[in-house]
């Protein structure tokens, strides 16, 4: 289908008509130069025109500039500008949200040590980090699916074991990737870390949290008051890892995103027990 903003070179003069040229069909301006073999005066007489400069002057600078980079200027400089235009604003945006970041998750670290102003409730904070923490939830998932009895007992066990294994892999894949230090404020005291915890981006804790609110809420909580005591749970895991100084909010933020998502995957991998049986069966 032919189009006049990429065929047509010359803008509001004339009238466009199909023409043909090289056996394709394309509109043609009945007043303006068409083909690039047009001497150059006549299309920078496009521009140096009086009424069409004041047209050129009174429209915003993106559409001028689109407009350039339609007519196939010259040297291509407008074109040039657009593309740098768009990663510049983008890397504004971003280094303004940084410097919020930053600065919010600082203003929030009250518990990060004793001295801060909620010092005393460190303690309290790094109960609730034991209750988000790896190790508690593997070895709980592993001993209740040796514990049940049930085939959908295990079932349900298995895929919240698979979900907090990958779990841990793609955590430990994105910090390493991102590489993001923890807060300045942050005191490295927390009990079985990876290397990569070293790391901050994004929060283990958080998506955690939300992995395994979404399935506690899925799957094995049913009254409706543990489920409240489980959507708290998850936000103030969330909540003090903000507070302990462990993490900047977006970390927590993206954490508790990427936790959600994790769950949509286990739902998208679930081990259903035929599954099982076959792995197993190829494993004997
Ligand atoms: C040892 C195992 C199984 C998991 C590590 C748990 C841990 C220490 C994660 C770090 O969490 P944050 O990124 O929220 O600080």
């Amino acid at each position: 289908m032919p189009s006049p903003k990429a065929k047509n070179p010359g803008r509001g003069g004339g009238s466009p008509v199909l023409g043909s040229s090289n056996g394709r069909f394309e509109f043609l301006s009945l007043t303006k130069p068409t083909n690039r073999s047009s001497p150059p005066h006549l299309l920078q007489r496009q521009g140096s025109d009086p009424t069409t400069a004041r047209l050129r002057a009174s429209e915003s600078p993106a559409r001028r500039r689109g407009s350039s980079s339609s007519t196939g200027s010259a040297g291509g400089q407008p074109e040039e500008d657009g593309i740098r235009l768009n990663p510049s604003l983008l890397r504004v945006a971003l280094s303004s949200l940084l410097a919020i970041d930053l600065w919010l998750s600082k203003r929030l670290g009250v518990c990060a040590c004793e001295d801060a102003s909620w010092g005393s409730a460190r303690p309290l904070m790094k109960l609730i980090e034991v209750t988000g923490h790896g190790i508690p939830w593997l070895a709980g998932a592993a001993y209740c699916l040796y514990k049940s009895d049930s085939a959908a007992g295990q079932e349900v066990m298995l895929n919240l074991l698979m979900g907090l294994l990958l779990d841990v892999l793609l955590v430990a894949i994105v910090k390493a990737v991102v590489r993001r230090r923890r807060p300045a404020h942050n005191r490295m005291d927390m009990f079985a870390t990876f290397s990569v915890d070293s790391y901050s981006f994004p929060s283990g804790h958080a998506t955690r949290a939300a992995f395994c609110g979404r399935f506690l809420l899925a799957h094995l909580v049913l009254a409706a008051p543990l489920r409240v005591l489980v959507l708290l749970w998850t936000g103030v895991v969330g909540l003090s890892r903000v507070l302990l100084g462990r993490h900047n909010v977006t970390d927590v933020v993206f954490g508790f995103w990427m936790g959600y998502c994790q769950y949509n995957l286990v739902e998208m991998l679930w081990l259903s027990p035929q599954t099982l049986q076959g792995l197993l069966g190829q494993l004997a």
